[in-house]
């Protein structure tokens, strides 16, 4: 035996050992997750998305060497959706109309390959599927600019009459950006709804619904939302209900359902007259920071 094919046999022995030590500690991870499935109980759902995103955000930021971030995340990403699975019956209704392959995808590469997807045609049909419990969580596209939905009302609109116990928005996909495929002009943006409140991760976003009558300017929502101390993001949408317009928008930072701002900013009446947070999420990272 040459002395090169001696030190390969050695360093092949070396991997085998680090994956007996990596298989161990995911044997031991999963009896984790068990005994944490365990401690929660009868909650409705076992998935925290708030928790999977500050674990994916530690992992990158100590991460070192030539193994490709993306790869991490993927393996990550891949260990998270088993041991969901392992929690409870876990399945995820996807918006299959519009970019309804790529809506696929998106799932399956956030869900990894064990979570069962269940395709829905509509958005509103996703939503159906996660109040009736037939599916844990649902996955539909971001809202953006003017609804002319398929539906009588788009998705979001719904979500903001809904109880307690209505589905709302836990996380938006992708978190971290793979690179795009050729062909591929843009990721598709999807948002991740389940029966349980948005996670508050420390770089969040929160989702409200605010009813106004008609021709309010954004500066002047924006101007409204400031004087009750908070900071829009963005308006994503807007729809018409009744005389009543309904707009989407995404707020730096996490706010609860019961946060005084949005009371201060409702009891400005005008030109808000009714505000409703239907979820939020942990801000994803900038493709930047995945070389
Ligand atoms: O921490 C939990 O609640 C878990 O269920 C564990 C775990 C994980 O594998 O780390 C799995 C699924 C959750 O969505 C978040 C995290």
């Amino acid at each position: 035996m040459t002395q090169d094919s001696t030190s390969l046999d050695s360093l092949r022995r070396e991997i085998d050992s680090i994956d007996e030590s990596i298989h161990d500690l995911l044997i031991q991870r999963s009896a984790l997750v068990e005994r944490i499935a365990n401690a929660k109980g009868e909650t409705i759902t076992v998935l925290r998305p708030g928790r999977e995103a500050e674990i994916l955000r530690r992992l990158l930021a100590r991460h070192r060497g030539q193994f490709p971030r993306m790869a991490l995340v993927r393996i990550w990403r891949e260990m998270i959706g088993a041991l969901l699975a392992i929690q409870a019956p876990f399945a995820v209704a996807v918006q299959s109309s519009g970019r309804g392959p790529d809506f696929i995808e998106l799932a399956r590469n956030h869900f990894g390959v064990v979570v069962p997807l269940q395709a829905c045609r509509t958005a509103g049909q996703v939503v159906r599927a996660v109040a009736d419990s037939e599916a844990s969580a649902g996955l539909v596209s971001m809202p953006a600019g003017i609804e002319m939905a398929d539906e009588p009302e788009p998705w979001w609109a719904s979500l903001a009459v809904g109880s307690g116990e209505a589905p709302r928005v836990v996380a938006r996909l992708p978190f971290v950006s793979p690179p795009l495929s050729s062909g591929v002009a843009e990721l598709p943006q999807a948002l991740v709804i389940a029966c349980r409140d948005h996670d508050d991760t420390g770089d969040d976003r929160t989702l409200v619904v605010l009813e106004t009558g008609p021709d309010v300017s954004r500066d002047r929502l924006r101007a409204a939302m400031a004087a009750g101390g908070l900071e829009s993001a963005g308006l994503l949408a807007i729809c018409r209900r009744g005389d009543a317009w309904l707009h989407l928008i995404e707020i730096q930072g996490h706010v609860a359902v019961g946060d005084p701002r949005l009371a201060r900013l409702a009891a400005q009446r005008e030109p808000v007259a009714h505000v409703s947070v239907i979820g939020g999420y942990a801000t994803p990272l900038p493709p930047e920071s995945i070389p």
